[in-house]
């Protein structure tokens, strides 16, 4: 048994032996890359190297077989030695026995390897070597079988070589017919190229024509704009046709006064003559004949007087009637062009040469100034359309006519906007203490957006809302401005603020005039102020500027008046004329004489009862009464405050001087600034709402409850509100009741405000710490903006109980944010809040409760029927909110009709300088 396994083992070997090295050979052919071996190559190879493995086996196994054999026979009982004869029979078999001994033997067992292997097989037994042999023979067989499944093995992968190899031809092939491709899509892109340039230029081409087309439309937008423009001319003329008629009628009848007062005069004469006729000598006659003369004479003066005066109305009539005429030729040339189609720069180069040439023709010939020569020829080089009108409607006109309308061109009062500057202490929200501020801010966006150019002037005050100027920076100059008999600098600052450009004037002075850390209350306001006022002029002087208007606010820039007129206009600064308006006569600035020689003016000249000198104290001055005397145009901020200050009662010792200068003197009402003040987009509140959903205001009143930590338990129980500066004017005594009646009535109030008077600021500190931890009322005594739109936002209720108010802003507000007011009917509030138990206005126009009588009892009456309708008519309440929020407190209207009187105050001015 053991004989045979070790022969058998020993075949395994030998057949692992050749497997082994014939799968080497396998792995190598398998790298061999086909493309360098040629298929036949490859495969006469293959059958070669099968029949030299089966050969090599062949001869292996029967060598082998002998050998092993041999040795067998030769020394059964050393099995050992097996090994080391197997050595020889194969190189690749790995001996099993220690080699130091297989080494050790090696060479003689070679030399007698034959005669050893003969005496062994002779002692052999015939059937161990038949078993041996068929051992051998199966074993060769098994081999032979596995050579086969290689020899297969390898057949199939020449196969999938081969079928690669196709594939590799196909991808060839493929390469080719794609480069092919290639070459044809890189033909087809050159012309797409071509193509694509092709569009480019007709994009190009397009662009152009639509470039063009374009300025066609814009061009049309101009003709149409300018049209509307136009019919806007041709309306304000007919309004001034009007106006002229008006004072034409006026003319009549003052010639028909003047024919009466000449009759009297031949009576008087002939009665005069009678008395010579009669000779009465006595000294009675004489003195009566004196009186006569000088009645005669007087009449005379008077007539020779209204006679003027018709003729300046004739005169401003005929220019009137000009202008109308000359403004709708125009028209009608237009309309006639229109209709033809010429477009606004169709004009060729020829006609505005000739154009050109005709403006320095009459240049030449001195028929017109160099100056109005520049702005034509500035006009005719922008071939600007006014001009080619001009031309066009000139022609056939002999040349005085047409130069006349040339002229008209540069100095036509609805040429361009106009420059509006305004001169003022305050402006919201940069500096604001009260309504002034936000007249200013208001009134000058409204100008601004019709269209005019609006500049503000202002002090640079220390406390200013600086964060609310927008590219504030110093202009690198220094104005200087005469006060106290010597020259100071002044830095100039410029910003925009609400859109609006602003110059902000910091003065040079050792008083540090503007750095006191409030606007007002200080000992030497008069001084302050007219320095400022001064400063402004100077500043607009040295500027160069040519204002149309000059706007200056209250007593602190009511300087600027005589101050342009007595000093800056006789220096040049002369195309101005000055709007003064008083927003509350109560503070008119007065001061001892002397003080005014200090920014410049002469007191000597203006200590006079018709200019500067106060009309109670004779020894002071008064410059809002200068500014009365002094500006051209003069306004208050409503139209029943116009009418109370020109009574003694109400015009604080102003309203004699009002009734002189009463031609002057309107009252606009003020508006609101409602891009500020709107509850549906005020970032100041945490809920925005509308009239439309009021939603948000209840929330609002709830979060201020919150932050104000007043009672929230009953949602629906109203809240009064007030805020105010607290002065004698705004009725504090009412206020405090206010306060309590509230409490009584079962509401809530809050107050925010601060007093300048100590007094009234020491006692709601009291009332406030009295209520400091009620549940129902809250005394805020400071300035807050931001509180003040949450207080507006809150309230379902706003009481305004002044005494006067020139007009009042924050019942107007309220009303915006769906408060309703309840207040007095005095000044302003008189033009903007109406009873709704008042049956002389009509309904629509009822929008709140109003009281007369300024006492206790007043108040209680509106208030109480507020709260009843409030608590028991709560669906009108409802609507009556609804109707007051969407109310046009806007500045639009009141905007018009300071536009209106600045135009007519430029008009006239013009229409005075053709005269002259
Ligand atoms: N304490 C205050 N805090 C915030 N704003 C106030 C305060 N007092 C008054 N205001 C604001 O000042 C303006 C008052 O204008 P107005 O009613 O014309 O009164 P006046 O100009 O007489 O002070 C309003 O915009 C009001 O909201």
């Amino acid at each position: 048994m053991n004989d045979s396994g070790d022969i058998g083992g020993y075949c395994c070997r030998l057949v692992v032996t050749v497997l082994f090295g014939s799968q080497q050979k396998r792995q190598r052919t398998k790298n061999v890359s086909p493309k360098r071996l040629p298929l036949k190559m490859n495969f006469q190879s293959h059958v070669d190297e099968r029949e030299e493995i089966q050969k090599v086996t062949r001869d292996s196994i029967i060598d082998a077989s002998v050998d092993t054999l041999s040795s067998s026979v030769a020394d059964t009982s050393s099995i050992t030695k097996t090994d080391d004869t197997l050595t020889s029979a194969g190189e690749n078999i790995i001996p099993i026995k220690n080699t130091d001994e297989a080494g050790g033997h090696d060479g003689g067992m070679q030399q007698h390897d034959g005669r050893v292997g003969r005496q062994k097989f002779q002692n052999v037994h015939l059937e161990d070597l038949i078993d041996m042999i068929k051992n051998a023979e199966n074993t060769r067989v098994r081999a032979l079988e596995d050579l086969d499944k290689i020899i297969s093995e390898k057949e199939a992968l020449q196969a999938e070589i081969n079928a690669l190899e196709m594939k590799l031809a196909e991808t060839d092939a493929r390469i080719r017919v794609a480069a092919q491709e290639k070459i044809k899509t890189e033909e087809r892109l050159l012309v797409l190229e071509k193509e694509k340039s092709l569009l480019e230029d007709a994009i190009e081409d397009l662009e152009f024509r639509l470039s063009v087309a374009q300025k066609d439309v814009s061009e049309l937008t101009k003709v149409k704009t300018e049209c509307r423009t136009l019919w806007e001319k041709v309306e304000n003329l007919q309004e001034l046709l009007d106006n002229a008629t008006e004072q034409a009628n006026q003319a009549v009848k003052i010639l028909e006064k003047n024919h009466e007062l000449r009759r009297k005069v031949e009576e008087l004469e002939a009665a005069l003559e009678h008395v010579n006729a009669s000779k009465v000598s006595s000294n009675k006659s004489e003195q009566y004949n004196e009186r006569l003369h000088q009645k005669i004479k007087l009449l005379e003066e008077r007539l020779k007087m209204s006679e003027q005066e018709i003729q300046s109305h004739v005169q401003l009539y005929r220019e009137s009637v000009k202008e109308f005429e000359s403004t709708l030729n125009k028209l009608e040339e237009r309309d006639k062009r229109e209709d033809l189609g010429q477009p606004a720069d169709d004009m060729p180069w020829e006609f505005w040469s000739r154009v050109l040439l005709s403006i320095d023709g009459w240049l030449l010939e001195k028929k017109i100034s160099s100056d109005d020569a520049k702005l034509l020829r500035e006009m005719a080089w922008k071939r600007d359309g006014r001009i080619r009108d001009t031309y066009l409607a000139c022609k056939g006109m002999h040349d005085q006519e047409a130069v006349g309308m040339f002229l008209k061109l540069v100095s036509s009062p609805t040429r361009r906007g106009l420059n509006i500057v305004h001169i003022a202490a305050e402006m919201a929200p940069v500096a604001k203490v009260g309504g002034l501020g936000d007249v200013v801010s208001g009134l000058s966006k409204a100008l601004q957006r019709k269209g005019h150019l609006v500049e503000i002037v202002l002090p640079k005050y220390d406390c200013m809302e600086y964060e609310r100027i927008t590219d504030l920076k110093a202009l690198d100059v220094d104005i200087q401005s005469y006060f106290d008999g010597q020259l100071f600098k002044n830095k100039i600052w410029v910003g925009t603020v609400e859109g609006l450009p602003v110059y902000f004037i910091e003065p040079h002075h050792p008083a540090k005039l503007f750095w006191r850390g409030q606007l007002y209350g200080e000992h030497d306001d008069f001084k302050r102020f007219s320095f400022f006022s001064r400063a402004a002029l100077e500043l607009l002087y040295q500027a160069g500027k040519r204002p149309d208007i000059i706007h200056c606010h209250d007593w602190q820039t009511a300087f600027v008046a005589p101050l342009y007129w007595e000093i800056y206009s006789t220096r040049g600064l002369n195309s101005a004329r000055i709007c003064f308006t008083c927003h509350n006569f109560e503070y008119q600035g007065t001061t001892s004489a002397s003080e005014l020689s200090s920014c410049g003016l002469d007191v000597h000249h203006l200590k006079r009862p018709d200019r500067m000198q106060d009309n109670s104290a004779h020894d002071r001055i008064n410059p809002t009464k200068g500014a009365i005397v002094y500006s051209n145009i003069v306004t208050t901020v409503s139209p029943t405050y116009a009418q109370e200050v020109r009574t003694a009662e109400g015009g604080h010792g102003l309203h004699e001087t009002l009734n002189t200068h009463a031609k002057k003197f309107v009252g606009i009402l003020n508006g609101i600034d409602t891009d500020a003040w709107n509850p549906s987009t005020d970032d100041f509140l945490r809920f925005q709402y509308n009239a439309d959903d009021l939603k948000g205001k209840a929330d609002n009143k709830d979060s201020l409850r919150k932050l104000l930590k007043l009672s929230s338990s009953e949602p629906s129980q109203p809240m009064v509100g007030c805020i105010t500066r607290l002065v004698p004017q705004k009725g504090v005594h009412l206020i405090r009741h206010a306060i309590y009646r509230t409490l009584e009535l079962g509401g809530q109030f809050l107050l925010l405000g601060s007093s300048p008077v100590p007094h009234i600021q020491r006692e709601f500190e009291g009332i406030a710490k009295q209520f400091q931890s009620h549940p129902d009322v809250r005394l805020l005594l400071k300035y807050d903006e931001a509180l003040s739109h949450s207080i507006y936002a809150a309230c379902d209720m706003f009481i305004v109980p002044s005494i006067f108010e020139p007009c009042g802003l924050t019942q107007m507000i309220a009303m915006r944010y769906g408060a309703v007011p309840i207040v007095r009917r005095t000044g302003g509030l008189n033009d903007t809040v109406f009873d709704v138990d008042d049956d002389t206005i009509p309904f629509q126009y009822r929008n709140g409760f109003t009281f007369l009588t300024p006492n206790e009892e007043g108040l209680n009456g509106a208030m109480e029927r507020a709260f009843d309708c409030y608590k028991n008519r709560s669906e009108i309440w409802q609507q009556f909110v609804q109707k007051v929020m969407r109310i046009d407190f806007s500045w639009d209207s009141s905007a018009e009709q300071y536009e209106e009187l600045y135009q007519k105050a430029v008009a006239r001015a013009r229409a005075a300088a053709t005269r002259v």
